[in-house]
């Protein structure tokens, strides 16, 4: 961004016309002050060429950069949890779950997977959930992949492993957001890639170490890495097995931007509120959508229970069922033959 448009981002940002007052809106800080951090989401709806705030600025105003108030969800059924920290903010729809093995740099054993899993489910289910962040403890790691100490010979898919986790996300109808700060590596750095976005602090790396411990994925984690960043790197990072930092992460694709490790939360919540924003349908359809151009049936599969999900709320749809009820055929009459 060059300096006079920083300038004029800034100014309209600071514009009485702001109601937002008192709190940043969704431009990043990090573009405004002209630091290092790159953004894919450029300030360009915030601020006119004038440099007055743009209509859609006045009609959508800004999101806060106010910290969550996290209160911790310790067990889900009977389980207590001990490998994951389970999060939901206060009046707002976020649910945050924390791989917690930090003197292990987040390595997953399969009691992890098993936790995961069930936050992944109850933030699910949870109908006032509509945005998930999946960050690992500490600032050293966001996960190192599975526990080398503890693998076994049939690894740890059978037991709930990650093959399934990584499916669970994809499917999820709600948008699943990585909070990356250090390692992302093995099967942490597919974590990340399946997640929907991926947020990165300045200290991250990311990389594959599988073929160097005897591992592979052959799954997400090689095709849809293909998809992030083409035939060629994707096998270059998996051939070669060397890390890569949060920049060079960004340029190749891997993850939606980088900000310095300090503003890592707040600009995660901030991309998660934004999103919060948006019609809920809308996003549970459109990565469903996403993912089924490259799931196959299982992801056409998605994709179409949300349709039959939309056309059951609809007056056509109930039609065929109330009609069914009262034992008379249905009317479908009354329903247009769209173009
Ligand atoms: C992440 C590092 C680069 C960090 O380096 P550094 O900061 O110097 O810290 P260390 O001193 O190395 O680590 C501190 C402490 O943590 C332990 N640790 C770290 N990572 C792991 C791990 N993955 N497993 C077990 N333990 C780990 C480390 O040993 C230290 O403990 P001490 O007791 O203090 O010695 C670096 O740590 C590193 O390179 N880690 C290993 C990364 C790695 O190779 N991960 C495994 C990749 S393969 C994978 O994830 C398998 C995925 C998987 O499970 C799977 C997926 C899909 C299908 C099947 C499977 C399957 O079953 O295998």
């Amino acid at each position: 961004m060059s300096a006079e448009r920083r300038l004029q981002v800034l100014r309209a940002h600071l514009a009485p016309g702001d109601s937002s007052a008192g709190a940043c809106h969704a431009l990043s800080r990090h573009d405004t002050a002209g630091a290092s951090a790159s953004s894919s989401g450029s300030a360009a709806p915030y601020a006119s060429a004038d440099g007055k705030p743009t209509s859609y600025a006045r009609v959508h105003g800004a999101v806060s950069r106010e910290p969550a108030r996290w209160r911790r969800v310790a067990s889900l059924g009977k389980e207590e949890l001990t490998d994951v920290i389970y999060e939901k903010a206060v009046g707002e729809g976020i649910a945050k779950i924390t791989i917690n093995r930090p003197e292990k740099r987040n390595a997953f054993r399969p009691r992890t997977i098993q936790e995961l899993s069930w936050c992944f489910g109850d933030a699910r289910d949870d109908p006032e959930v509509g945005a998930i962040i999946l960050t690992g403890a500490g600032t050293l790691a966001f996960c190192s992949g599975g526990d080398q100490a503890v693998r076994g010979k049939g690894g740890y898919v059978g037991e709930d492993g990650i093959a399934r986790l990584n499916v669970q996300i994809r499917r999820l109808p709600k948008p699943v957001v990585a909070m990356v700060a250090g390692y992302a590596v093995g099967g942490g750095h597919i974590l990340h890639m399946v997640c929907d976005l991926t947020i990165a602090a300045d200290n991250a790396v990311f990389g594959q170490t599988g073929p160097k411990v005897g591992s592979f994925d052959a799954g997400y984690g090689s095709t849809h890495m293909a998809r992030l960043v083409g035939q060629k790197k994707a096998r270059e990072i998996w051939f070669l097995c060397r890390l890569y930092d949060a920049h060079e992460a960004r340029e190749m694709g891997l993850i939606n931007t980088v900000v310095p490790l300090a503003q890592l939360e707040e600009e995660t919540l901030v991309w998660c509120r934004e999103m919060l924003r948006n019609s809920p349908t809308a996003l549970r359809v459109l990565k469903a959508a996403l993912n089924a151009a490259e799931d196959g049936q299982a992801g056409i599969q998605e994709l179409g229970g949300n349709a039959t999900m939309l056309f059951y709320q609809s007056e056509e749809g109930n039609e065929g069922r109330q009609a069914y009820l009262e034992k008379r055929p249905p009317d479908f009459t009354k329903f247009k033959r769209l173009p």
